[in-house]
Protein backbone atom coordinates (compact mmCIF):
# COMPACT_ATOMS: atom_id res chain seq x y z
CA UNK A 1 0.00 0.00 0.00
CA UNK A 2 1.46 3.69 -0.90
CA UNK A 3 1.48 6.56 1.00
CA UNK A 4 2.34 10.04 0.70
CA UNK A 5 4.73 11.76 2.84
CA UNK A 6 4.35 15.36 2.66
CA UNK A 7 6.29 17.97 3.61
CA UNK A 8 3.92 21.04 4.30
CA UNK A 9 4.46 25.01 5.19
CA UNK A 10 6.08 25.59 1.60
CA UNK A 11 4.35 27.95 -0.83
CA UNK A 12 3.61 26.73 -4.25
CA UNK A 13 3.77 28.92 -7.52
CA UNK A 14 3.16 28.19 -11.46
CA UNK A 15 -0.02 26.21 -13.63
CA UNK A 16 -2.20 23.51 -13.21
CA UNK A 17 -4.33 21.89 -15.66
CA UNK A 18 -7.31 19.96 -14.66
CA UNK A 19 -7.94 16.49 -15.74
CA UNK A 20 -10.94 15.24 -17.59
CA UNK A 21 -13.80 14.99 -14.97
CA UNK A 22 -13.95 11.69 -13.86
CA UNK A 23 -18.24 11.40 -12.92
CA UNK A 24 -18.43 12.72 -16.62
CA UNK A 25 -15.93 10.23 -17.65
CA UNK A 26 -17.94 7.10 -16.14
CA UNK A 27 -21.01 8.25 -17.69
CA UNK A 28 -20.22 8.86 -21.19
CA UNK A 29 -18.14 5.47 -21.01
CA UNK A 30 -20.64 3.56 -20.08
CA UNK A 31 -22.53 5.53 -23.27
CA UNK A 32 -20.88 3.41 -25.70
CA UNK A 33 -22.53 -0.26 -25.20
CA UNK A 34 -25.46 1.85 -26.65
CA UNK A 35 -24.38 1.50 -30.08
CA UNK A 36 -22.19 -1.04 -32.13
CA UNK A 37 -20.33 1.61 -33.98
CA UNK A 38 -17.22 3.28 -32.87
CA UNK A 39 -17.18 5.94 -30.39
CA UNK A 40 -14.21 8.16 -29.62
CA UNK A 41 -13.74 9.85 -26.18
CA UNK A 42 -11.16 12.36 -25.40
CA UNK A 43 -9.75 14.08 -22.28
CA UNK A 44 -10.42 10.91 -20.38
CA UNK A 45 -8.94 11.09 -16.88
CA UNK A 46 -6.46 8.26 -16.26
CA UNK A 47 -7.67 7.26 -12.51
CA UNK A 48 -8.66 4.21 -11.11
CA UNK A 49 -12.29 4.24 -11.42
CA UNK A 50 -11.87 5.19 -14.73
CA UNK A 51 -9.88 2.37 -15.90
CA UNK A 52 -11.67 -0.08 -14.20
CA UNK A 53 -14.34 0.97 -15.99
CA UNK A 54 -12.80 0.61 -19.26
CA UNK A 55 -11.13 -3.00 -18.37
CA UNK A 56 -14.79 -3.75 -17.10
CA UNK A 57 -16.16 -3.16 -20.61
CA UNK A 58 -13.29 -4.66 -22.57
CA UNK A 59 -13.72 -8.22 -20.94
CA UNK A 60 -17.66 -7.71 -21.44
CA UNK A 61 -16.53 -7.76 -25.63
CA UNK A 62 -16.04 -4.09 -25.64
CA UNK A 63 -13.17 -3.39 -28.52
CA UNK A 64 -10.67 -1.03 -26.58
CA UNK A 65 -8.54 0.82 -28.75
CA UNK A 66 -6.37 3.28 -26.83
CA UNK A 67 -5.36 5.78 -29.07
CA UNK A 68 -3.06 7.82 -26.21
CA UNK A 69 -3.25 8.44 -22.24
CA UNK A 70 -6.06 10.43 -22.51
CA UNK A 71 -8.21 8.89 -25.86
CA UNK A 72 -9.97 5.72 -26.65
CA UNK A 73 -12.01 4.16 -28.89
CA UNK A 74 -15.05 1.89 -28.08
CA UNK A 75 -16.67 -0.44 -30.38
CA UNK A 76 -19.49 -2.58 -28.67
CA UNK A 77 -20.38 -4.69 -31.04
CA UNK A 78 -20.29 -7.85 -29.46
CA UNK A 79 -21.85 -7.49 -26.06
CA UNK A 80 -21.11 -11.03 -23.90
CA UNK A 81 -24.34 -10.77 -21.96
CA UNK A 82 -23.42 -14.26 -20.35
CA UNK A 83 -20.53 -12.92 -18.82
CA UNK A 84 -22.63 -10.70 -16.37
CA UNK A 85 -23.78 -13.53 -14.14
CA UNK A 86 -19.87 -14.33 -13.68
CA UNK A 87 -18.14 -14.18 -10.36
CA UNK A 88 -15.38 -11.66 -12.17
CA UNK A 89 -18.09 -9.12 -13.59
CA UNK A 90 -19.70 -9.03 -10.09
CA UNK A 91 -15.83 -8.78 -8.27
CA UNK A 92 -14.61 -5.97 -11.50
CA UNK A 93 -18.50 -3.80 -11.45
CA UNK A 94 -18.54 -3.78 -7.33
CA UNK A 95 -14.76 -1.82 -7.15
CA UNK A 96 -16.80 1.40 -8.10
CA UNK A 97 -19.98 3.21 -8.36
CA UNK A 98 -20.38 4.69 -11.91
CA UNK A 99 -20.23 0.73 -13.47
CA UNK A 100 -24.20 1.26 -12.38
CA UNK A 101 -24.43 3.12 -15.45
CA UNK A 102 -23.96 0.56 -17.82
CA UNK A 103 -27.55 -1.02 -16.68
CA UNK A 104 -29.57 1.32 -18.44
CA UNK A 105 -27.63 0.84 -21.95
CA UNK A 106 -27.89 -2.81 -21.31
CA UNK A 107 -31.39 -2.78 -20.59
CA UNK A 108 -32.07 -0.77 -23.82
CA UNK A 109 -30.11 -2.60 -26.29
CA UNK A 110 -30.52 -5.99 -25.30
CA UNK A 111 -33.42 -6.06 -23.03
CA UNK A 112 -31.58 -7.26 -19.63
CA UNK A 113 -28.89 -6.22 -17.31
CA UNK A 114 -27.79 -7.27 -14.28
CA UNK A 115 -25.33 -5.76 -11.51
CA UNK A 116 -23.86 -6.44 -8.10
CA UNK A 117 -23.38 -4.01 -5.02
CA UNK A 118 -21.77 -1.03 -6.37
CA UNK A 119 -18.72 0.34 -4.79
CA UNK A 120 -17.81 3.63 -4.70
CA UNK A 121 -16.88 5.78 -1.89
CA UNK A 122 -18.36 5.22 1.57
CA UNK A 123 -20.11 7.88 2.75
CA UNK A 124 -23.27 7.04 4.19
CA UNK A 125 -26.39 4.99 2.83
CA UNK A 126 -26.36 5.00 -1.03
CA UNK A 127 -29.41 3.66 -2.08
CA UNK A 128 -30.52 2.67 -6.17
CA UNK A 129 -34.16 3.14 -5.74
CA UNK A 130 -34.51 5.80 -8.30
CA UNK A 131 -32.59 4.22 -11.38
CA UNK A 132 -35.05 0.94 -10.52
CA UNK A 133 -38.23 2.40 -10.40
CA UNK A 134 -37.26 4.36 -13.18
CA UNK A 135 -36.80 1.34 -15.67
CA UNK A 136 -39.55 -0.12 -14.14
CA UNK A 137 -41.83 2.88 -15.15
CA UNK A 138 -40.57 2.25 -18.79
CA UNK A 139 -41.72 -1.69 -18.79
CA UNK A 140 -38.85 -3.66 -17.19
CA UNK A 141 -39.31 -5.95 -14.66
CA UNK A 142 -36.80 -5.94 -11.54
CA UNK A 143 -35.40 -8.13 -9.39
CA UNK A 144 -33.26 -7.68 -6.10
CA UNK A 145 -31.71 -11.28 -4.80
CA UNK A 146 -31.04 -9.71 -1.27
CA UNK A 147 -28.79 -13.08 -0.38
CA UNK A 148 -26.46 -12.35 -3.24
CA UNK A 149 -26.95 -8.10 -3.73
CA UNK A 150 -27.82 -8.66 -7.30
CA UNK A 151 -29.73 -6.45 -9.53
CA UNK A 152 -31.35 -7.67 -12.51
CA UNK A 153 -33.87 -6.03 -15.05
CA UNK A 154 -35.59 -7.64 -17.76
CA UNK A 155 -37.67 -6.12 -20.54
CA UNK A 156 -39.03 -7.58 -23.74
CA UNK A 157 -40.41 -4.54 -25.01
CA UNK A 158 -40.47 -0.97 -23.14
CA UNK A 159 -42.49 2.22 -23.78
CA UNK A 160 -41.99 6.01 -23.10
CA UNK A 161 -43.85 7.48 -20.12
CA UNK A 162 -43.86 10.53 -17.98
CA UNK A 163 -41.97 9.82 -14.67
CA UNK A 164 -41.35 12.45 -11.48
CA UNK A 165 -38.08 11.12 -9.87
CA UNK A 166 -38.29 10.74 -5.70
CA UNK A 167 -34.60 12.60 -6.04
CA UNK A 168 -32.32 13.95 -8.55
CA UNK A 169 -30.26 11.23 -8.24
CA UNK A 170 -27.00 12.04 -10.97
CA UNK A 171 -26.35 8.16 -11.90
CA UNK A 172 -30.03 7.71 -11.84
CA UNK A 173 -30.91 10.26 -14.17
CA UNK A 174 -27.94 9.23 -16.64
CA UNK A 175 -29.17 5.24 -16.74
CA UNK A 176 -32.66 6.00 -17.00
CA UNK A 177 -31.97 8.86 -19.47
CA UNK A 178 -29.49 6.39 -21.13
CA UNK A 179 -32.49 3.30 -21.33
CA UNK A 180 -35.06 6.03 -22.68
CA UNK A 181 -33.27 7.27 -25.81
CA UNK A 182 -33.70 3.72 -27.67
CA UNK A 183 -37.02 2.85 -25.98
CA UNK A 184 -40.06 3.91 -28.33
CA UNK A 185 -42.66 6.91 -27.87
CA UNK A 186 -41.75 9.89 -25.98
CA UNK A 187 -40.41 9.83 -22.33
CA UNK A 188 -40.40 12.76 -19.75
CA UNK A 189 -38.21 12.73 -16.90
CA UNK A 190 -38.82 15.74 -14.30
CA UNK A 191 -36.80 15.84 -11.24
CA UNK A 192 -34.36 14.76 -13.38
CA UNK A 193 -30.42 15.79 -12.35
CA UNK A 194 -28.70 18.62 -14.47
CA UNK A 195 -25.15 18.67 -13.15
CA UNK A 196 -22.68 19.18 -16.50
CA UNK A 197 -22.05 15.97 -16.68
CA UNK A 198 -25.37 14.85 -17.85
CA UNK A 199 -25.62 17.86 -19.99
CA UNK A 200 -22.39 16.39 -21.23
CA UNK A 201 -23.71 12.87 -21.61
CA UNK A 202 -26.51 14.37 -23.45
CA UNK A 203 -24.85 16.32 -25.65
CA UNK A 204 -22.94 12.91 -26.68
CA UNK A 205 -26.13 11.42 -26.70
CA UNK A 206 -27.69 13.55 -29.51
CA UNK A 207 -24.13 13.56 -31.45
CA UNK A 208 -25.28 9.76 -31.56
CA UNK A 209 -28.77 10.33 -33.05
CA UNK A 210 -30.75 10.60 -29.77
CA UNK A 211 -33.23 13.08 -29.28
CA UNK A 212 -33.40 15.05 -26.40
CA UNK A 213 -35.10 18.50 -25.39
CA UNK A 214 -34.63 20.40 -21.99
CA UNK A 215 -30.59 19.61 -21.36
CA UNK A 216 -29.24 21.60 -18.52
CA UNK A 217 -33.00 21.58 -17.00
CA UNK A 218 -34.68 18.93 -14.74
CA UNK A 219 -37.10 18.48 -17.18
CA UNK A 220 -35.97 15.97 -19.74
CA UNK A 221 -38.18 15.03 -23.08
CA UNK A 222 -36.59 11.93 -25.27
CA UNK A 223 -38.35 10.66 -28.35
CA UNK A 224 -37.00 6.96 -28.44
CA UNK A 225 -35.21 6.23 -31.98
CA UNK A 226 -34.52 2.57 -33.03
CA UNK A 227 -30.81 2.83 -33.22
CA UNK A 228 -27.53 5.11 -32.05
CA UNK A 229 -24.53 5.75 -34.20
CA UNK A 230 -20.58 6.31 -33.26
CA UNK A 231 -19.44 9.59 -32.20
CA UNK A 232 -16.23 11.93 -30.89
CA UNK A 233 -16.88 13.42 -27.52
CA UNK A 234 -14.40 15.59 -25.25
CA UNK A 235 -14.94 15.23 -21.51
CA UNK A 236 -14.96 18.74 -19.77
CA UNK A 237 -12.41 19.74 -17.35
CA UNK A 238 -13.21 18.34 -13.95
CA UNK A 239 -15.06 20.88 -11.78
CA UNK A 240 -14.07 18.87 -8.20
CA UNK A 241 -10.32 18.75 -9.33
CA UNK A 242 -10.90 22.74 -10.15
CA UNK A 243 -12.37 23.59 -6.75
CA UNK A 244 -9.51 21.40 -5.06
CA UNK A 245 -6.85 23.69 -6.44
CA UNK A 246 -8.65 27.10 -5.36
CA UNK A 247 -8.53 25.81 -2.01
CA UNK A 248 -4.69 25.01 -1.98
CA UNK A 249 -3.97 27.80 -3.50
CA UNK A 250 -5.83 29.60 -0.81
CA UNK A 251 -4.62 27.64 1.92
CA UNK A 252 -0.66 27.61 1.15
CA UNK A 253 -0.94 31.42 0.73
CA UNK A 254 -0.03 30.80 -3.36
CA UNK A 255 -0.09 32.34 -6.66
CA UNK A 256 -1.61 29.40 -8.84
CA UNK A 257 -2.98 29.64 -12.62
CA UNK A 258 -5.33 26.96 -13.22
CA UNK A 259 -5.82 26.67 -16.93
CA UNK A 260 -8.25 25.85 -19.25
CA UNK A 261 -10.79 25.25 -16.90
CA UNK A 262 -14.19 25.53 -18.32
CA UNK A 263 -15.10 28.00 -16.70
CA UNK A 264 -19.13 28.74 -18.32
CA UNK A 265 -19.46 25.22 -16.74
CA UNK A 266 -18.25 25.54 -12.91
CA UNK A 267 -21.52 27.19 -12.01
CA UNK A 268 -21.59 28.51 -8.57
CA UNK A 269 -18.00 26.97 -7.65
CA UNK A 270 -15.96 30.48 -8.13
CA UNK A 271 -18.65 32.51 -6.68
CA UNK A 272 -18.46 30.34 -3.11
CA UNK A 273 -15.16 30.39 -2.63
CA UNK A 274 -15.61 34.18 -3.17
CA UNK A 275 -17.60 33.89 -0.19
CA UNK A 276 -15.09 31.77 1.86
CA UNK A 277 -12.65 35.49 1.54
CA UNK A 278 -10.74 33.85 -1.48
CA UNK A 279 -9.67 36.63 -4.36
CA UNK A 280 -9.83 34.49 -7.84
CA UNK A 281 -9.71 36.22 -11.27
CA UNK A 282 -10.89 34.51 -14.31
CA UNK A 283 -8.98 35.62 -16.84
CA UNK A 284 -10.08 33.94 -20.52
CA UNK A 285 -10.94 30.23 -19.31
CA UNK A 286 -7.89 30.33 -16.45
CA UNK A 287 -8.24 30.87 -12.95
CA UNK A 288 -6.25 33.15 -11.63
CA UNK A 289 -5.44 32.63 -7.96
CA UNK A 290 -2.79 35.58 -6.54
CA UNK A 291 -0.56 35.32 -3.04
CA UNK A 292 -3.49 35.81 -0.55
CA UNK A 293 -2.10 36.05 3.39
CA UNK A 294 -5.57 36.07 4.83
CA UNK A 295 -8.77 35.29 3.17
CA UNK A 296 -11.84 36.10 5.52
CA UNK A 297 -15.16 34.23 5.36
CA UNK A 298 -18.48 36.40 4.65
CA UNK A 299 -21.34 36.44 6.97
CA UNK A 300 -25.15 36.78 5.48
CA UNK A 301 -26.58 40.33 5.02
CA UNK A 302 -27.94 40.10 8.22
CA UNK A 303 -24.39 39.41 10.11
CA UNK A 304 -25.01 35.89 10.84
CA UNK A 305 -22.53 33.26 10.33
CA UNK A 306 -22.86 31.78 6.73
CA UNK A 307 -23.72 28.04 6.08
CA UNK A 308 -22.05 26.24 3.37
CA UNK A 309 -24.45 23.77 1.82
CA UNK A 310 -24.75 20.79 -0.66
CA UNK A 311 -28.08 20.74 -3.24
CA UNK A 312 -28.77 19.45 -6.28
CA UNK A 313 -27.27 21.43 -9.12
CA UNK A 314 -27.32 24.26 -10.06
CA UNK A 315 -26.42 24.34 -6.41
CA UNK A 316 -23.36 23.59 -4.69
CA UNK A 317 -22.11 19.81 -5.46
CA UNK A 318 -21.38 17.91 -1.99
CA UNK A 319 -18.08 16.54 -3.35
CA UNK A 320 -16.45 19.83 -2.44
CA UNK A 321 -17.75 20.37 0.92
CA UNK A 322 -14.43 18.68 2.12
CA UNK A 323 -12.74 21.08 0.44
CA UNK A 324 -14.40 24.07 1.30
CA UNK A 325 -14.39 22.55 5.04
CA UNK A 326 -10.77 22.29 4.71
CA UNK A 327 -10.76 26.12 3.24
CA UNK A 328 -12.58 27.32 6.55
CA UNK A 329 -9.48 26.15 9.22
CA UNK A 330 -7.40 28.91 7.78
CA UNK A 331 -9.82 31.76 6.95
CA UNK A 332 -10.68 34.50 9.14
CA UNK A 333 -14.11 34.20 10.45
CA UNK A 334 -16.57 31.09 11.00
CA UNK A 335 -18.82 29.12 8.92
CA UNK A 336 -21.23 26.11 9.32
CA UNK A 337 -20.65 23.06 6.89
CA UNK A 338 -23.84 21.42 6.39
CA UNK A 339 -22.98 18.44 4.26
CA UNK A 340 -27.48 17.35 3.38
CA UNK A 341 -26.49 14.65 1.14
CA UNK A 342 -24.43 12.18 3.02
CA UNK A 343 -24.50 10.83 6.11
CA UNK A 344 -20.80 9.76 6.84
CA UNK A 345 -19.15 12.54 4.86
CA UNK A 346 -17.55 14.74 7.91
CA UNK A 347 -16.34 12.13 10.37
CA UNK A 348 -12.36 12.82 8.63
CA UNK A 349 -12.80 16.89 10.74
CA UNK A 350 -11.54 14.56 13.57
CA UNK A 351 -8.03 14.40 11.61
CA UNK A 352 -8.24 18.11 10.88
CA UNK A 353 -9.01 18.52 15.02
CA UNK A 354 -5.99 16.64 16.09
CA UNK A 355 -3.73 18.95 13.47
CA UNK A 356 -4.54 22.02 15.63
CA UNK A 357 -7.89 23.07 13.67
CA UNK A 358 -10.94 24.27 15.61
CA UNK A 359 -13.93 22.54 14.35
CA UNK A 360 -17.16 21.70 16.07
CA UNK A 361 -18.83 18.48 14.59
CA UNK A 362 -22.11 19.34 15.63
CA UNK A 363 -23.49 16.05 14.40
CA UNK A 364 -22.96 13.69 11.32
CA UNK A 365 -24.29 16.70 8.66
CA UNK A 366 -22.84 19.40 10.37
CA UNK A 367 -19.38 20.80 11.54
CA UNK A 368 -19.02 24.77 13.10
CA UNK A 369 -15.39 25.66 11.50
CA UNK A 370 -13.59 28.38 13.84
CA UNK A 371 -11.13 29.73 11.59
CA UNK A 372 -7.34 30.39 12.69
CA UNK A 373 -6.64 33.56 9.93
CA UNK A 374 -3.39 31.65 9.68
CA UNK A 375 -2.32 32.61 12.88
CA UNK A 376 -0.92 29.64 13.77
CA UNK A 377 -0.44 26.56 11.39
CA UNK A 378 -2.21 23.42 11.19
CA UNK A 379 0.72 20.83 12.36
CA UNK A 380 2.01 18.03 10.16
CA UNK A 381 0.35 14.21 11.11
CA UNK A 382 -0.28 10.84 10.50
CA UNK A 383 -3.20 10.46 8.54
CA UNK A 384 -5.25 8.13 6.64
CA UNK A 385 -7.85 8.99 3.84
CA UNK A 386 -11.17 7.67 4.35
CA UNK A 387 -12.52 8.64 0.93
CA UNK A 388 -11.77 10.45 -2.06
CA UNK A 389 -12.77 14.18 -1.14
CA UNK A 390 -11.68 13.89 2.22
CA UNK A 391 -8.77 12.63 1.20
CA UNK A 392 -7.96 15.67 -0.92
CA UNK A 393 -9.03 18.09 1.84
CA UNK A 394 -6.32 16.01 3.74
CA UNK A 395 -3.95 16.98 1.97
CA UNK A 396 -4.15 20.16 1.26
CA UNK A 397 -4.52 20.21 5.13
CA UNK A 398 -0.76 18.88 5.13
CA UNK A 399 0.63 21.10 2.18
CA UNK A 400 -0.24 23.96 4.47
CA UNK A 401 0.74 22.40 7.57
CA UNK A 402 4.08 22.90 9.58
CA UNK A 403 6.30 20.07 9.78
CA UNK A 404 6.03 16.37 8.24
CA UNK A 405 2.59 14.35 7.68
CA UNK A 406 1.93 11.06 6.05
CA UNK A 407 -1.55 9.69 4.32
CA UNK A 408 -2.23 6.27 4.50
CA UNK A 409 -4.86 4.63 1.74
CA UNK A 410 -4.03 7.22 -0.99
CA UNK A 411 -5.72 4.84 -3.34
CA UNK A 412 -9.11 6.27 -2.31
CA UNK A 413 -7.38 9.79 -4.03
CA UNK A 414 -5.71 7.71 -6.99
CA UNK A 415 -9.63 6.73 -7.46
CA UNK A 416 -10.30 10.60 -9.09
CA UNK A 417 -6.79 12.33 -9.17
CA UNK A 418 -4.65 11.60 -12.26
CA UNK A 419 -1.16 11.61 -11.35
CA UNK A 420 -1.91 14.09 -8.29
CA UNK A 421 1.40 14.20 -6.54
CA UNK A 422 3.17 14.46 -10.07
CA UNK A 423 1.56 17.83 -10.51
CA UNK A 424 2.15 19.01 -7.26
CA UNK A 425 5.66 18.50 -6.93
CA UNK A 426 5.38 20.68 -10.75
CA UNK A 427 4.34 23.58 -8.19
CA UNK A 428 7.26 22.74 -5.70
CA UNK A 429 5.29 20.83 -3.62
CA UNK A 430 7.23 18.32 -1.33
CA UNK A 431 4.91 15.45 -1.33
CA UNK A 432 6.51 11.44 -2.61
CA UNK A 433 4.77 8.32 -2.53
CA UNK A 434 6.07 5.85 -1.17
C1 LIG B 1 -20.13 8.41 -9.98
C2 LIG B 1 -20.83 9.68 -9.66
O1 LIG B 1 -21.27 10.41 -10.52
N1 LIG B 1 -20.92 9.96 -8.35
C3 LIG B 1 -21.56 11.19 -7.93
C4 LIG B 1 -23.05 10.98 -7.92
O2 LIG B 1 -23.33 9.88 -7.09
P1 LIG B 1 -24.77 9.20 -7.11
O3 LIG B 1 -25.40 9.32 -8.45
O4 LIG B 1 -24.56 7.86 -6.54
O5 LIG B 1 -25.56 10.10 -6.10
P2 LIG B 1 -27.10 10.50 -6.12
O6 LIG B 1 -27.26 11.76 -6.91
O7 LIG B 1 -27.92 9.32 -6.49
O8 LIG B 1 -27.38 10.78 -4.59
C5 LIG B 1 -26.42 11.25 -3.70
C6 LIG B 1 -26.96 11.43 -2.31
O9 LIG B 1 -27.68 12.59 -2.24
C7 LIG B 1 -29.00 12.36 -1.85
N2 LIG B 1 -29.82 13.23 -2.68
C8 LIG B 1 -29.76 13.15 -4.02
C9 LIG B 1 -30.54 13.96 -4.81
C10 LIG B 1 -31.37 14.88 -4.17
O10 LIG B 1 -32.13 15.62 -4.83
N3 LIG B 1 -31.37 14.96 -2.83
C11 LIG B 1 -30.60 14.15 -2.06
O11 LIG B 1 -30.62 14.23 -0.86
C12 LIG B 1 -29.26 10.88 -2.11
O12 LIG B 1 -30.26 10.38 -1.26
C13 LIG B 1 -27.90 10.32 -1.85
O13 LIG B 1 -27.69 10.13 -0.48
O14 LIG B 1 -23.70 12.16 -7.43
C14 LIG B 1 -23.35 12.51 -6.09
C15 LIG B 1 -24.19 13.72 -5.72
O15 LIG B 1 -23.83 14.84 -6.47
C16 LIG B 1 -21.85 12.75 -5.99
O16 LIG B 1 -21.51 12.94 -4.64
C17 LIG B 1 -21.06 11.58 -6.54
O17 LIG B 1 -19.70 11.94 -6.68
C1 LIG C 1 -18.44 10.27 -4.14
C2 LIG C 1 -17.69 10.29 -5.21
O1 LIG C 1 -17.50 9.27 -6.07
P1 LIG C 1 -18.30 7.89 -6.22
O2 LIG C 1 -19.75 8.25 -6.45
O3 LIG C 1 -17.68 7.29 -7.44
O4 LIG C 1 -18.07 7.12 -4.97
C3 LIG C 1 -16.93 11.50 -5.61
O5 LIG C 1 -16.49 11.56 -6.76
O6 LIG C 1 -16.75 12.40 -4.77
Amino acid sequence: MNCFEIEGGHRLKGEITPQGAKNEALQVICAVLLTSDTVRINNIPDIVDVNNLIDLLGVMGVVINRINRNTCEFTAADVNLEFLQSVDFKKRASSLRGSIMIMGPLLARFGKAYFPKPGGDKIGRRRLDTHFIGFEKLGATFNFDAEDIFYTVEASAMKGTYMLLDEASVTGTANILMAAVLTPGKTTIYNAACEPYLQQLSKMLISMGAKISGVGSNLLEIEGVSELKGCDHTILPDMIEVGSFIGMAAMTSSEITIKNVGVEQLGIIPMMFQRMGINLQVVGDDIYIPTQEHYEIDTFIDGSIMTIADAPWPGLTPDLLSVFLVVATQAKGSVLIHQKMFESRLFFVDKLIDMGARIILCDPHRATVIGLNKENALRGANLTSPDIRAGVALLIAALSAQGKSTIQNIEQIDRGYQNIDGRLQNLGARIKRI
